[in-house]
């Protein structure tokens, strides 16, 4: 049977949009709040960053590893993004999904797009900066990235930024507290028995 079963139970939510747009700070403040609401670990070749554990933010694999991954269908989609690889174990999510849970991926453009044709009935939110300016100061101020990552970083948001309207919801992050309260909406939309 195809992974989006029409038989799942839970519901499958993703958070998309240019990197440093806040996806992650959203995505924790969702767990605080909702903490049964279950966040797919994605595997990636990147590097792990200061305070960054394996199996805890991402699962760190190199790129043979990632390829083997690939190989075996264990990914529900995967991208390459500024010269690295990220992709969503399927497993995990799948087990949730039967379980009744909502799942939250939060990934990029492209793997969003593949979870279209992997997961129709998915529920996916675009997250926009108040501006380009803004998505800038974001990513210089959480002192994560080099310059370098921080340009390709911007560079792919313009084309990002462009894909928003593909989306089954576009959501600006300007005031966090706002921001939090629409999603959580948005989601809790979804839980509600249908008729
Ligand atoms: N509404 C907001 N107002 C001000 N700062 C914010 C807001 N949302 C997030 N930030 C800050 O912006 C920075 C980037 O946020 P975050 O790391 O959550 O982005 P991201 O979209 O998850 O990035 P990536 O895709 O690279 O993981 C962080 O320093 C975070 O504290
Ligand atoms: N297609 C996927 N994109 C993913 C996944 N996990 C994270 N991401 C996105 O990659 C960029 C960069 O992340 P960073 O941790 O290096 O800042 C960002 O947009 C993430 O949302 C995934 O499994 N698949």
């Amino acid at each position: 049977m195809a992974p989006d079963q029409t038989s799942a139970k839970g519901q499958l939510i993703v958070l998309t949009g240019p990197s440093g747009v806040g996806k992650g700070t959203l995505v924790q403040l969702l767990l605080e709040r909702h903490p049964h609401w279950f966040l797919s670990i994605s595997a990636t070749t990147r590097s792990p960053r200061a305070g960054e554990e394996d199996g805890q933010s991402y699962y760190f694999l190199s790129k043979e590893e990632f390829q083997t991954w690939i190989g075996e269908e264990k990914l529900l989609e995967w991208a390459e993004y500024a010269g690295n690889y990220y992709g969503t174990p399927r497993q995990p999510v799948e087990a949730q999904i039967a379980q009744g849970k909502t799942v939250l991926l939060e990934i990029e453009v492209l793997g969003a797009r593949q979870i279209k044709q992997t997961f129709p009935s998915a529920r996916r939110i675009f997250i926009l900066p108040p501006s380009v300016e803004v998505l800038e100061e974001r990513l210089r101020g959480r002192g994560s990235d080099s310059e370098t990552a921080i340009a390709k970083r911007l560079a792919q948001a313009q084309q990002e930024l462009q894909a928003a309207a593909e989306f089954d919801h576009q959501l600006v992050n300007d005031d966090l507290d706002r921001a939090l309260h629409c999603l959580i909406d948005l989601i809790e939309e979804g839980n509600q028995p249908q008729d």
